[in-house]
């Protein structure tokens, strides 16, 4: 059985990633992608749907024990899983080499090393391609390296250590004495394409180490919670494709929102959403680079079809991605089904028009250059506004049930006009300005009619509705209105007393147990977690720092111990839940840690003799 979701950590090449267990087994890697198959796939399913453990001997004796520390290698995402034996100390190091254009073969490296006394270490390669399903034909080509086929794809094995083949999978047993190591890589090939080069190991540790090294350094927040915001910025970058500029919303797939529940979606694509999300906090961290790679792969995702801008694509900005059930996969702890490709890209969801025109305004305000292409697509982008923002919509939730005026998605449609307008009048585009301003006006007018309740002093989860909504808690992060707005401030109260759970996060709207709500959906989910961040970003705004500043700390201690996090937690079974590591909540670390600093400055000019409120 697979472990926690929290049990886990990831390690990836940034086009692709792995997950590895506390007890040492690589539990999930898609291959050569992110997106693309899973040839080691326990985590949905079982251990005949393929794993690859290295730890302390435990053939014929029992469960493999989980490690007794592990931990990032510094601020990289190099893993260190440590055992203390009986007999010796055990060290077994695990990551993967960023890719180059002069070789783009992705190759996981594992090194097993005594650090004390003698251990003796068991490696174990159950390789299943196409998701867990299929068994491919190992041989072995010399003696130090073995070759697994299926069809299109081959995964060699290189190990100095001795293998044999046993009840379908690649084992290995040897004995390290202090300062001993037997290392191990697995390489991607197409498989009719020649084999992969022997790896410089050592080399190559060394070039992982200096790249992150390197990408760390830009980093200009030294705050409070830097540890934790370097962590996030990380993921960050591991989910971010350095070829195409696509960011994927998280690593995995159908990790269930509710353990045996059927929410369970595949995250391995590019949300128009979550990636502007990411950037948003990539360059308020001082990253350019990757928002100009971003800026280059919307323009190529969109390329030629503007008025159909799609909700999300994938990683190369693909625009199909059928979702299709895995019958053979169980689902993780049983939570079926396990789909894959996602069917929301078909949806029509308002707020991307404000994610993408806020995204290049923000980006322009960092000092991005000026690019034409993109000023062709902004005019495009405001006119499909003006086109479709009447039309109900699927929501930022992607809800499954009937299309809806969602409060959030006028809101960010207004955020379109508004900063399509930012981008003329600060001198970065051109558009006809007066027809926005009257644009922007009337929806704005529109929303703060229709989709608010005078006599509850709150905003409502869509025009009409009596319930909430935790997205409307963005109304003054995006400049909708300001923090100390009394509908603002209705709002965040209403929200923190409808949506919180037990333990005092925020589900995302309600949820009906088996009757279906508004997301057409049967079940519950967790609380979700980007949602008790944005409240975490309010309450800094309209001033309540100490609950603000609590609320931030309880969050980060549901990160697990090398400060990742899922998309959700369950309060009641008090673990983390859904896809692993997801953007989103890491998003919501560094916008968290960044609000609180700037409610730490306010604070503090504000207390300077001769400045008032
Ligand atoms: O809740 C139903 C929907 O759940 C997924 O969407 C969620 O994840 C997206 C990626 O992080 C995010 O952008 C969205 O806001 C979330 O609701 C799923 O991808 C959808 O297919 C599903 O309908």
């Amino acid at each position: 059985m697979a472990g926690r979701i929290e049990d886990y950590a990831l390690i990836g090449d940034l086009q692709t990633a792995a997950l590895v267990g506390r007890d040492g087994a690589i539990d999930w890697l898609c291959l050569p992608r992110l997106d693309s198959e899973a040839v080691l796939a326990r985590l949905l399913g079982t251990p005949g749907n393929g794993f690859w453990r290295i730890g302390p001997s435990v053939f014929g004796v029992g469960p493999s024990p989980a490690a007794d520390r592990r931990s990032y290698r510094g601020d990289s995402l190099i893993m260190e899983h440590e055992w203390d034996t009986p007999t010796g100390t055990l060290r077994v190091t695990d990551f993967m080499l960023p890719r180059t254009d002069d070789d783009d073969t992705p190759r996981l490296v594992r090194i097993a090393e005594a650090l004390t006394g003698t251990v003796t270490v068991d490696a174990t390669l159950s390789l299943r391609f196409d998701y867990g399903k299929v068994v491919p034909w190992v041989h072995k080509i010399e003696d130090n390296r073995t070759c697994a086929v299926a069809g299109p794809d081959a995964v060699w094995l290189d190990t100095d250590a001795e293998t044999h083949g046993e009840s379908l999978t690649t084992r290995s047993r040897v004995t390290l004495t202090k300062g001993e190591r037997a290392t191990f890589t697995l390489s991607w090939r197409p498989s009719f394409k020649s084999p992969p080069a022997m790896l410089d190991i050592d080399q190559a540790l060394e070039d992982t180490e200096k790249f992150w090294a390197d990408w760390v350094s830009q980093c200009t927040y030294d705050g409070r919670y830097r540890a934790a915001v370097i962590r996030s910025l990380i993921t960050l970058k591991a989910l971010t494709n350095p070829l195409t500029g696509g960011i994927a919303a998280a690593a995995t797939t159908s990790l269930p929102e509710e353990i045996g529940g059927v929410r369970n979606w595949d995250y391995r694509h590019v949300w128009i959403r979550d990636a502007a999300k990411a950037l948003w906090s990539l360059l308020r961290a001082g990253y350019l680079d990757e928002a100009r790679a971003w800026r280059k792969w919307l323009l190529r995702a969109v390329a030629g079809d503007p008025e159909n801008l799609q909700i999300m694509y994938g990683i190369a900005g693909e625009r199909e991605m059928p979702e299709i059930t895995l019958d053979w996969l169980v689902g993780y702890e049983e939570s079926g089904p396990v789909r894959i490709g996602n069917a929301a890209a078909d949806q029509r969801q308002l707020d991307v028009y404000g994610e993408v025109i806020g995204t290049l305004h923000l980006a322009a305000q960092f000092g991005l250059e000026r690019d034409e292409t993109s000023n062709a697509l902004l005019t495009k982008l405001v006119q499909s506004v003006e086109a479709h923002w009447r039309d109900p919509d699927a929501g930022i939730w992607e809800v499954r049930g009937p299309s809806q005026h969602f409060v959030h998605s006028k809101v960010m449609a207004w955020v379109a006009v508004d900063r399509a307008i930012k981008l003329v009048e600060e001198g970065h585009a051109e558009g006809p300005i007066e027809q926005w301003r009257q644009l922007r006006d009337t929806i704005h007018q529109d929303v703060c009619t229709r989709g608010y309740d005078p006599e509850r002093n709150t905003f409502t989860q869509f025009y009409g509705s009596q319930e909430l909504d935790a997205a409307l808690l963005l109304i003054p992060q995006v400049g909708f209105l300001p923090a100390d707005d009394p509908r603002v401030i209705g709002t965040i109260e209403a929200v923190q007393k409808e949506l919180s759970t037990p333990d005092g996060f925020l589900l995302r709207y309600p949820t009906h147990g088996d009757d279906v709500g508004t997301d057409g959906l049967p079940g519950d989910e967790g609380a979700f977690l980007v949602c008790a961040f944005w409240l975490v970003m309010d309450l800094a705004m309209i001033g309540r720092h100490d609950d603000a500043r609590a609320l931030f700390e309880r969050l980060l201690s549901l990160s697990n111990d090398v400060g990742l996090l899922a998309e959700e937690w369950d309060s009641h079974l008090q673990r983390q839940l859904g896809n692993f590591p997801q953007a989103f909540s890491h998003i919501g670390i560094v916008g968290g840690a960044l609000e609180l600093e700037l409610a730490d400055l306010r604070a503090s000019l504000f207390a300077l003799p001769g400045t008032s409120r």
